[in-house]
């Protein structure tokens, strides 16, 4: 769903409201922070018997990492990259996805891989449903092109092109909206999708060393609290003989800025129950939608102020 950010949105009810989730809005959520190597075979095997087990657990909702089929750089993507929309038959991961989504009757936002289309690549994200059919593709909006001097230099647009359109998906866990790790220090798009009555956003992500300390919880916090919604961030397991090495600490927060389930640097699945209602809950106890000043500021005036 492409979708361009103004005010109004986000001090108005959505103009269509997310159908009420089935099971009063009550889930497991798995978040799968899968260890990554170079070997993609072995990679998308590993995601598949991963993604199983937490479905046996009673995950209905399973999140991957950012690039969980190849390593994180801008070496490997044009290697490992996969053309999604020429069918499962050219797109392994993919096709794996979509499987497993059916076999187990779960919903799967796919975390990334490196999409090639119309010579082009970017870094998608895949929504699958219980019936395994691809329902959106997130293309990471945001480039993480950053240099901090000694510290970590990456420049995604050296490889890869910024999608241009936001997600928002209607599944059988509720409406999700899907960013990408960079996507999330951008505060518009999470605003834009609670005011599309999203209830949870999830972000596959791969925050690094230097920024994973201080920001990538604070950032799931921001978003959340901001917007009294669900987050969900899912890492790759930290490998440190990689080029780059992953934060880890994947995680769910809840609507009130509450950590529900969180994890160390380590391949593990965090799986944790979810429940909507506390989204009403939050909204009616602290009500800062209706209390915003739309007179006094609005985003718009921030992107006019930024773009001279
Ligand atoms: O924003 C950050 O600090 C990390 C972002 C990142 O690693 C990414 O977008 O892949």
């Amino acid at each position: 769903m492409a979708a361009s950010f103004h005010p109004e949105m986000a001090r108005q009810p959505p103009a269509e409201r997310p159908p009420t989730p089935p099971n009063g809005g009550k889930y497991k959520i798995a978040v799968c922070q899968v260890a990554v190597t170079s070997d993609k075979g072995s990679n998308i095997a590993h995601a598949r018997s991963v993604i199983e087990a937490a479905a046996d657990k009673g995950a209905q909702l399973i999140v991957l990492p950012e690039m969980w089929n190849c390593p994180y750089s801008n070496n490997s993507f044009p290697i490992y990259a996969e053309d999604i929309d020429a069918g499962f038959e050219a797109s392994p991961s993919s096709a794996m996805l979509s499987e497993v989504a059916c076999q187990k009757k779960v919903t799967i936002v796919g975390g990334s891989i490196p999409e090639r289309s119309n010579g082009h690549l970017y870094n998608t994200c895949c929504v699958f449903d219980k019936d395994g059919h691809l329902k959106a593709k997130h293309r990471k909006v945001h480039l993480f092109d950053i240099d901090i001097p000694g510290k970590i230099t990456f420049k995604e647009s050296d490889t890869l092109t910024p999608g241009d359109s936001l997600t928002i998906v209607d599944t059988d866990v509720g409406r999700i909206g899907v960013g990408i790790c960079y996507d999330i220090r951008f505060p518009e798009l999470a605003m834009l999708y609670a005011a599309r009555g999203v209830h949870i956003i999830c972000y596959p992500g791969a925050f690094n060393m230097t920024t994973g300390p201080l920001h990538w919880e604070l950032l799931q916090k921001a978003r959340a609290v901001d917007n009294q919604i669900y987050v969900a961030t899912c890492s790759p397991a930290r490998d440190t003989s990689a080029g780059y090495i992953a934060w880890g600490h994947s995680t769910v927060v809840g609507p009130f800025g509450e950590i529900v389930a969180t994890t160390e640097h380590e391949e593990t699945t965090i799986i944790a129950d979810i429940d909507y209602t506390e989204i009403d809950k939050r909204r009616l106890n602290m009500p800062i939608e209706s209390q915003r000043r739309g007179d006094l500021y609005s985003l718009l005036d921030v992107t006019r102020h930024a773009s001279k």
